[in-house]
């Protein structure tokens, strides 16, 4: 893990004490799900922007999605696999998707965001899966990178429920490499090596955010 930051954290009114926000990304299968779990069972906020768009196709987004992909939805909620089949391996296609959604997730994690300042959080995660992509560096002050081999992730992710090969491959395209996101994070966490290592790793960065923030 690298300890190396550079910014110092920010805070919106200059008389309240600074919260930190930590970004954590990972490519696909890399952990990042069970990894955010383990910064909440700490007690730390999370915001994760997949758990998000997959409530938003139960609510919000349903309307614009049928509208933009019609037969994608079904009794009021977004079916993603069929959404998926419309989208992934056409680029078009998923920009639009990504064109409706996105913007719905920034207002969410906007207004996480301010709750968290105004319980008083000394540090929230922001769990983004296109975090370098997208740009959201800007809106964190640290960034940790979930990775592993990509012997592990693979066989995670083809172990999963309805994903192919294809599939797979469909997301990968979309995503950053791992070895660019490791070459940008703050610090990395290695979910190769259980659980137990996994989660000294989120108590380390933790005590350093701590640190960052005295
Ligand atoms: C294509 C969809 C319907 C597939 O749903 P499904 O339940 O099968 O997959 P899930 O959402 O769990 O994602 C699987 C993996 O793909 C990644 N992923 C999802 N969307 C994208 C994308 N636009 N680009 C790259 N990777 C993506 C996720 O981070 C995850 O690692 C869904 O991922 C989606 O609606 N994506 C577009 C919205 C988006 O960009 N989400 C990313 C977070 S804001
Ligand atoms: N530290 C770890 N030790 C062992 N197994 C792990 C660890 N972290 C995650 N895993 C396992 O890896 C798989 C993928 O984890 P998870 O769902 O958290 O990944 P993800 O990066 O959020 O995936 P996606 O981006 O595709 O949603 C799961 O089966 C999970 O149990």
């Amino acid at each position: 893990m690298s300890s190396a930051v550079s910014s110092s954290p920010t805070s919106s009114a200059a008389d309240a004490p600074a919260m930190i926000v930590l970004g954590l990304t990972g490519s696909i299968g890399m952990g990042k799900s069970t990894t955010a779990g383990m910064f909440r069972a700490r007690g730390v906020p999370v915001h994760d922007a997949d758990a998000f768009v997959h409530a938003l196709y139960g609510g919000a987004a349903v309307p614009l999605v049928e509208a933009a992909f019609p037969g994608t939805t079904r009794e009021g909620a977004v079916d993603r696999r069929l959404l998926g089949q419309r989208v992934l391996g056409n680029a078009p296609a998923l920009k639009q998707l990504e064109e409706i959604v996105h913007p719905l997730v920034r207002a969410g994690e906007a207004a996480f965001l301010e709750r968290a300042r105004a319980e008083g959080a000394p540090i929230v995660v922001l769990d983004i899966p296109l975090l370098f992509e997208t740009g959201a560096e800007a809106r964190v002050d640290r960034i940790a990178v979930v990775t592993t081999d990509p012997a592990v992730q693979r066989a995670r992710v083809l172990a999963r429920p309805g994903m192919t090969e294809e599939k797979f491959a469909q997301i990968l395209a979309r995503q950053m490499p791992d070895v660019e996101k490791r070459r940008r994070a703050d610090y990395l966490i290695d979910t190769g090596h259980g659980l137990e290592a996994a989660r000294a790793g989120v108590d380390e960065i933790l005590a350093d955010l701590v640190r960052a923030g005295d």
